[in-house]
């Protein structure tokens, strides 16, 4: 059985990769070995069956030991052990939720129902570190990645709506406060049906604006508002988040030695809790039917599902609250633009922390063991 490292795994995104491994009994296949960077000794997770205490996660000889080693810590653990540890002679596999070694010529972005063939040409020639790709661009592709496939995309416009979660678990707490607290504000005019709306909104956008509303996490108000920026700033105008569109899923479509595929768009913040949602530009290189549109989608994976474009079916099945904590990729909103029969409206939702984030990962554990 192969030693298996799991670094990370008491944070949000390994939390839920936990979950996952417990749901698929995946931890009757391996031979796990748990790591901490703060609870070195303290006893290891039940994951039904006996565990070695927590190991030391900066302990180059400790890390040395596994086959594999799977880390959801983030990428400054990732800076400060990946190379060291390969400097040693470790010749395992590394497979990593944090984006530092995405873009690396030796690293393959893992998204298996969509790039399968990608990862093992990868695994044929000796490729040893495999990468979870950005949430939105694994959600994107889960979605859409039929039409990729089948040749027929010209270039993407992703519109995003983000969810607290991508910011991080602090992120989620203050999302939840900020609504309590803009709640809490004006909870006597609410209890009585007289009052003003207008006395309402003027109360709540002066809170808003106000040091009041905690917004540590933030810097700025998500609830009753919403933030169009994440990640960090570069030099052509786009954010880190808008710039991994395109570099990204043309590396997880093996695309990035020519032919690249425009993607672009606007990345924003929203007030949802673990579900990113995207509204799709996509221009076809022809015009083809809405029904074969649809069959291509639907049958490009077991978890995407395509959602008729009907008002109500879409307002009770295509949004985070419905796919929340859920692996389902509900692709809605299908129609032909006004531009031209090639181009084409979607929207998506998906959950940020499953196919997001964790889900890639685990199965690129099982695809090793
Ligand atoms: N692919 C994607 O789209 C996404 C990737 N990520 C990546 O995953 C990384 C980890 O993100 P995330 O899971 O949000 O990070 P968290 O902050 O939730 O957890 C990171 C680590 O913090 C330590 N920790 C300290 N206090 C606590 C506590 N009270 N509860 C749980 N853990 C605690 C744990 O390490 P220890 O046990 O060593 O103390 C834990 O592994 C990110 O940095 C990013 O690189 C995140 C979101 C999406
Ligand atoms: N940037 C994403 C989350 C994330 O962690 O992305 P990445 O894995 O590319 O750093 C978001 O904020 O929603």
């Amino acid at each position: 059985m192969k030693k298996v490292g799991l670094v990370g795994w008491r944070g949000m995104v390994g939390s839920v990769l936990m979950e996952r491994m417990r749901e698929e009994n995946d931890f009757a296949s391996v031979d796990p070995v748990f790591f901490t960077t703060s609870q070195h000794g303290q006893p290891g997770p039940d994951v039904g069956k006996p565990v070695q205490p927590l190991q030391d996660a900066f302990s180059i000889d400790a890390l040395r030991e596994m086959d594999i080693i799977i880390s959801c810590q983030g990428g400054d653990y990732t800076g400060q052990v990946f190379q060291p540890l390969r400097d040693s002679g470790w010749d395992g596999y590394w497979i990593d939720a944090a984006s530092s070694l995405r873009m690396n010529d030796d690293s393959v972005i893992v998204l298996d129902p969509v790039n399968r063939h990608v990862i093992d040409q990868a695994l044929e020639s000796g490729v040893k570190n495999y990468i979870g790709g950005n949430c939105t661009v694994s959600l994107m592709l889960m979605a859409v990645g039929g039409l990729f496939r089948e040749g027929l995309v010209d270039w993407v416009s992703a519109m995003t709506y983000q969810a607290a979660s991508g910011a991080g678990a602090r992120n989620m707490r203050e999302l939840i406060n900020q609504m309590g607290c803009i709640r809490d504000n004006v909870a006597s005019e609410l209890a009585d049906p007289s009052s003003a709306i207008l006395d309402i909104d003027r109360k709540t956008s002066e809170l808003l604006r106000s040091s009041d509303l905690p917004q540590s996490e933030f810097g700025v108000p998500l609830a009753g508002s919403l933030i169009p920026y994440i990640d960090k700033q570069l030099d052509n105008g786009q954010s880190r988040e808008e710039w991994k569109a395109q570099s990204e899923t043309n590396k997880i479509l093996g695309l990035y030695n020519g032919g690249i595929i425009p993607i672009d768009g606007v990345c924003v913040r929203i007030g949802a809790m673990r579900c990113h949602s995207q509204a799709l530009t996509l221009k076809l290189n022809r015009d083809i039917p809405m029904s074969d549109i649809e069959s291509i989608i639907a049958e490009s994976n077991n978890w995407v599902s395509v959602v008729p474009n009907d008002r109500d079916v879409t307002m009770q099945q295509l949004t985070p609250a419905a796919v929340t904590g859920k692996l389902d990729i509900p692709v809605g909103r299908l129609r032909k633009l006004n531009m031209g029969n090639e181009y084409l409206s979607a929207f998506t939702v998906g959950d940020q922390l499953l196919w997001g984030a964790a889900e890639p990962l685990r199965r690129m554990l099982n695809i090793l063991v």
